[in-house]
């Protein structure tokens, strides 16, 4: 029997992302969610493992080696009766611990049960993959004394400092990228809108499987297209899927994956959403305490307890979110005269009055008086638009809409520089500038030269 004959070497790269309007909305498909991709990238490189004297063990290693003790070995077997690709677990630590690590062993398990399900070929041959982070996912620019692209953290990655750029939609996105182009170099183009929906389908499933719940999915799906305006899938898409190693896995996966039966109804509109020239986003890491646990699930409760309230304030929001949305969009259309960011300034305090107004109601601190400090503080500063707490909020972050000059940024550091959190149980914090900006473009597939000091040869 034939193998499925892979490429020598392949490498992807998918973006991170910032919620910069929508959190909590965009969980309904009634609404909406304005998804900034950022250029902090996730890469992976799938090398071809060359068989000895014709011997060939059915392994896959993958290795993160800017973390300790981030090698997870697999054997794989294909299930009886249609039921996908196992992926076990080989190495074990001395205390007889399984290492693991869900996001790389469900991606690989889905990614390898589309492949022999398309190729309609068994045998997959043995490969070696790698991830390689860049840095700002764990680490501000200030706490990188060596400067070098990938750096060694040191540390097991349940150690790592995450900064919230959705490290995880990033990683299955590219792993999943990866092996559909080591494995299906001739049946699927990532450079495609075709190529696109399928790996977006695929990665959202593996993505839901791997987080034990299906989100909103606007991280895989900015992973995927970069920036866009999104409306998420129909749940019931995912909800019913079979379980791997369950009979007919892997054709129902692939119908899904390949929209033979129901197609997903993803709403991704890239070209509503656009930053005008001159300006730029800012993440910054708030590291004020850690966020309250279970505010998604409050904040549904509320709105299933009151629901005439919560949908005028659902309402308003996404009325707020839109126009911000369509304002960016204009300004970065219009030509010649001096740009007037007033009316972007009044988008941005009409999401963050409707903001509130959500936590006040449902008794979360989405936007907490902490980071409404900071904003105001960031907002007055020469040459800031206007900011927001990205996603689920909380005290984990902010977002800003700058000018894209010098000036602000150094005046933005100084102002973090002397912060201090006031008036709340949560003290001691402090405020860094991430070094990243936004990213129209998603998923890349990239020349491997650069990443081959990395790699094992
Ligand atoms: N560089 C990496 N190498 C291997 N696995 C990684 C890497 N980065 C993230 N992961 C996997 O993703 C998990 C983190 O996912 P989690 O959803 O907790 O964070 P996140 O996606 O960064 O969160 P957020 O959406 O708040 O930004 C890690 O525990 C690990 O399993
Ligand atoms: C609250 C929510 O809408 C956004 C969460 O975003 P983040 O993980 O805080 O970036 C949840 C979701 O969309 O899955």
């Amino acid at each position: 029997m034939a193998r499925v004959a892979p490429n020598a070497a392949v490498a992807v790269s998918a973006p991170g992302k910032v919620l910069l309007a929508g959190g909590y909305l965009v969980l309904d498909r009634e609404y909406n969610g304005l998804v900034f991709g950022l250029d902090a990238r996730i890469h992976c490189v799938v090398q071809d493992v060359p068989t000895r004297n014709g011997v060939s063990l059915s392994e896959i290693t993958v290795r993160s080696p800017q973390f300790e003790d981030a090698v997870w070995e697999y054997g794989y077997t294909l299930i009886e009766r249609d039921g996908g690709m196992q992926m076990r677990p080989l190495r074990i630590d001395a205390d007889l611990k399984l290492n693991r690590n869900p996001f790389v062993e469900t991606a690989l398990c889905y990614a390898l049960s589309y492949v022999t399900t398309v190729s309609g070929n068994p045998i997959i041959t043995p490969s070696a993959i790698t991830i390689l982070a860049d840095n700002d996912y764990y680490s501000t620019p200030s706490d990188l004394a060596s400067g070098e692209r990938f750096h060694n953290f040191g540390v097991p990655i349940s150690k790592a400092h995450k900064t919230g750029l959705g490290s995880s939609a990033a990683l299955v996105t590219s792993l999943t990228a990866a092996v559909l182009a080591h494995y299906l170099p001739d049946r699927i183009d990532l450079t495609t809108a075709e190529g696109k929906r399928r790996l977006h389908n695929l990665a959202q499933a593996a993505h839901c499987a791997a987080q034990g719940k299906v989100g909103s999915g606007f991280d895989v799906a900015s992973a995927v297209f970069g920036s866009c305006l999104y409306r998420r899938f129909s749940p019931s898409i995912l909800a019913s899927h079979s379980e791997p190693g369950s009979p007919g896995f892997g054709s129902h996966l692939r119908a899904t994956v390949d929209e033979a039966g129901t197609p997903w109804d993803t709403e991704v509109l890239k070209d509503a959403v656009r930053v005008p020239a001159g300006l730029r986003l800012v993440m910054c890491d708030v590291s004020c305490g850690s966020g309250t646990p279970g505010m998604v699930r409050k904040v549904l409760d509320w709105r299933k307890q009151e629901p005439a309230e919560a949908d005028r304030v659902w309402r308003d929001l996404q009325a707020a979110n839109e126009a911000l949305a369509r304002e960016m969009r204009a300004l970065a259309e219009a030509s010649g005269a001096e740009p007037d960011y007033a009316s972007l300034r009044l988008c941005f305090k009409a999401i963050r009055k409707n903001i509130r107004t959500m936590g006040e109601k449902s008794g979360v601190p989405i936007e907490p008086p902490a980071q409404t400090q900071l904003l105001d503080a960031c907002e007055a500063v020469q040459g800031v638009v206007g900011g927001t707490v990205p996603g689920a909020g909380g005290y984990d972050a902010i977002a800003l809409l700058i000018e894209d000059q010098d000036s602000t940024v150094a005046e933005l550091q100084a102002l973090f520089k002397g912060w201090e959190f006031k008036g709340e149980e949560r003290g001691g914090g402090n405020v860094s500038m991430l070094g990243v900006r936004e990213e129209m473009e998603g998923v890349k597939v990239e020349d491997t030269t650069p990443y081959e000091e990395y790699l094992i040869v």
